[in-house]
């Protein structure tokens, strides 16, 4: 299965279960990996026939930023959903990492989801 793929996307929310983390954005990072099969586009070298990573960052930024959910469980969901309705994706891995809600987990913590059929 051929993938488009976004990693490590910025975007500042507001996001927590937290009295205080309502009063404030937090930083969100966004790995998204989306089944497509690139070759019609690779025949015809046109974006049309392939998934505009461009135009999903912009979509991805607009609606966290105006979002404030609890929790980042939410936040993916409702994320996925869009973006497989909005840009007929078939299937997605989406991770949200929140970098400083655990400051001793260097990595980040956050969830990672897969929804959809994934393509042959
Ligand atoms: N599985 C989750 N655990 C926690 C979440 C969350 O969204 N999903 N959120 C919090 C707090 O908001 C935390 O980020 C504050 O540091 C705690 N656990």
């Amino acid at each position: 299965m051929d993938q488009v793929f976004i990693k490590g996307l910025a975007v500042d929310a507001v996001i927590g279960v937290y009295d205080w983390e309502r009063t404030i954005r937090q930083r969100l990072v966004f790995d998204l990996d989306m089944g497509w099969d690139i070759r019609p586009a690779a025949a015809g070298d046109a974006l049309e026939h392939t998934l505009n990573y461009a135009a999903i960052s912009e979509r991805v930024q607009g609606f966290v930023e105006q979002s404030s959910f609890m929790l980042v469980e939410t936040l993916a969901e409702q994320l996925a959903a869009l973006l497989m309705s909005e840009f007929s994706i078939p299937w997605l891995r989406l991770q949200v990492t929140k970098p400083g809600a655990v400051p001793a987990a260097s990595g980040g913590v956050g969830v990672l989801i897969e929804r959809g059929v994934r393509p042959a």
